[in-house]
């Protein structure tokens, strides 16, 4: 290291006073020997207070710690640490211990850098970066959350394949038509549409268009104008399309509109634009149409009860939502959705029998979610018992779908299987997997064979489950 010489001592000495690191040294005594401004600024004392006096009494006044010198004095090496000042501030500190040509410590220079403002970066950044990760979580739960439809509800194939596609066609903006037999599910498929549409916070407008005659639809539908026809309101009404403004237009049944109001319907979806009753002012539709029918659609098209024209326009999406008895797998996991439901709803405890179950999953659902939600909602009211059994619900056998029954028990084993708690579904697959190997073998040493379990196992088990199913 060079030092110009015509630097003097005194211009040396405002160097280190001005330098913006801390400055501090003792000597081997532990005497403060030099203090600079810096150490004034993070420790709130004068250096005057500091010079001469013994290191180990200026840190009972706790200006900083932890104390850094007396570890290097004792450890005759440089050390760094993190230190806190009184005033609040945290320090970067290096103590350099300086040799005599003996070897012994004559010196030891602290310099301390003030990492307060790095330091509160450092954490912000930290606690930002949590915040990314929490909230990457949650944007990726909230993709994934399929609105109203708990994922139990995805758990047969066809609908594992059919909700993708439904949340994809959600986003945009299009019309959609939803087909369907009744009880399917139609109407909470289009209210979960919105809600994972572009404006999910704007209004959802259901109508059903088999419940309002033919002579009002029109006004409901558009709205009408001032002094319209006799009797209407002053002011006119809004109608409903204007009501779904920035939101959802639900058109249930839509196969029951007749031939004029599909003839207006189609008109408004081909213009975006309409007139009120009586009105002469344009008005602009700005909402999403989602429709739904249990007609078959295709079959009124042929008999010219639904114009095919509508029907393009409005199936630029068109779902098809399975019957119950076509996505059984998701029966057991819908009745426990639905017990949990009612139980919370009517403040009741109910179970099902496992008979129960049984029967739910050969039963033919003909008025599909809605019987099987009506049947729950039903039995959990009524019941007196907390078990519900087969004898309390108001299905019977003619109505099984015995094809179906046998495919059904195989898929209910898949590894998505539910049913309530981990140690019910486990005892309930334990229970069957006995029963079936005792019925095949008929002999506790051959089950105990068969499943690779001790033969006092075996006989405990089949004692457990088999000796009541007889
Ligand atoms: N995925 C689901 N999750 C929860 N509840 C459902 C689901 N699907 C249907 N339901 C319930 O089943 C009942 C019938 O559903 P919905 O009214 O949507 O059927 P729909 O097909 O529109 O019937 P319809 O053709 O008779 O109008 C409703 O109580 C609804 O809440």
């Amino acid at each position: 290291m060079t030092i110009n010489k015509k630097i003097s001592y005194d211009i040396l000495k405002k160097f280190l006073d001005y330098s913006p690191n801390e400055i501090y040294v003792i000597d081997a005594q532990g005497i403060v020997c030099y203090a600079n401004r810096a150490v004034e600024e993070h420790c709130g004392t004068k250096c005057a207070e500091l010079i001469g006096k013994n290191n180990t009494e200026i840190s009972l006044a706790n200006y900083w710690y932890p104390r850094l010198s007396p570890r290097v004095l004792k450890e005759k090496i440089p050390m760094t640490i993190e230190q806190y000042t009184k005033t609040g501030r945290t320090l970067l500190t290096t103590a350099i211990p300086i040799f005599n040509s003996e070897g012994n410590i004559e010196y030891i220079i602290e310099n301390s850098r003030d990492i307060t403002e790095n330091k509160k970066i450092t954490n912000d950044l930290t606690k930002a970066n949590k915040l990314i990760a929490r909230y990457k979580k949650e944007l990726e739960a909230l993709r994934n959350y399929s609105g109203d439809i708990p994922s139990v509800f995805s758990y047969s194939e066809r609908m594992m394949k059919l909700i993708p596609t439904i949340h994809k066609i959600a986003k945009t903006n299009s019309t959609v038509l939803i087909l369907g037999e009744s009880g399917t599910g139609k109407s909470h498929m289009a209210n979960y549409i919105h809600k994972n549409s572009p404006q999910p916070d704007g209004p959802f407008i259901s109508i059903n268009c088999a419940s309002i005659p033919d002579e009002l639809m029109e006004s409901e539908l558009f709205g009408y104008a001032r002094g319209a026809f006799t009797g209407a309101n002053s002011k006119g009404n809004s109608g409903l399309i204007e009501l779904a403004n920035n939101g959802t237009l639900f058109l249930d049944e839509i196969g029951e509109l007749s031939l004029k109001m599909q003839a207006k319907l189609l008109q408004v979806l081909q213009d975006k634009s309409y007139y009120k009753v009586g009105g002469r002012t344009l008005q602009h539709m700005n909402c999403r149409i989602v429709a739904a029918t249990n007609r078959d659609i295709y079959k009124m098209i042929q008999d010219k009860l639904f114009r095919e024209d509508l029907y393009y326009r409005l199936n630029v999406f068109e779902v098809e939502l399975p019957p119950l008895r076509d996505r059984r797998e998701e029966i057991i996991s819908m009745a426990l959705y639905f017990l949990k439901q009612f139980n919370n709803k009517y403040s009741r405890k109910r179970k099902f029998s496992e008979e129960v179950l049984n029967l739910f999953l050969k039963y033919s659902w003909p008025g599909n979610v809605r019987e099987l939600s009506n049947i729950i909602e039903r039995a959990v009211v009524i019941n007196k018992g907390t078990v519900i059994d087969s004898i309390d619900l108001p299905i019977s056998e003619p109505a099984i779908d015995k094809d179906n029954s046998k495919k059904t028990q195989d898929n209910y084993f898949t590894e998505d299987f539910f049913c309530g708690s981990l140690q019910e579904t486990l005892d309930y697959v334990e229970k069957k997997i006995i029963i079936s190997a005792y019925e095949e073998t008929k002999s506790s040493y051959k089950t105990a064979q068969k499943l690779k379990i001790s033969q006092s196992k075996a006989s405990r088990l089949i004692k457990k489950y088999c000796t009541n199913n007889k």
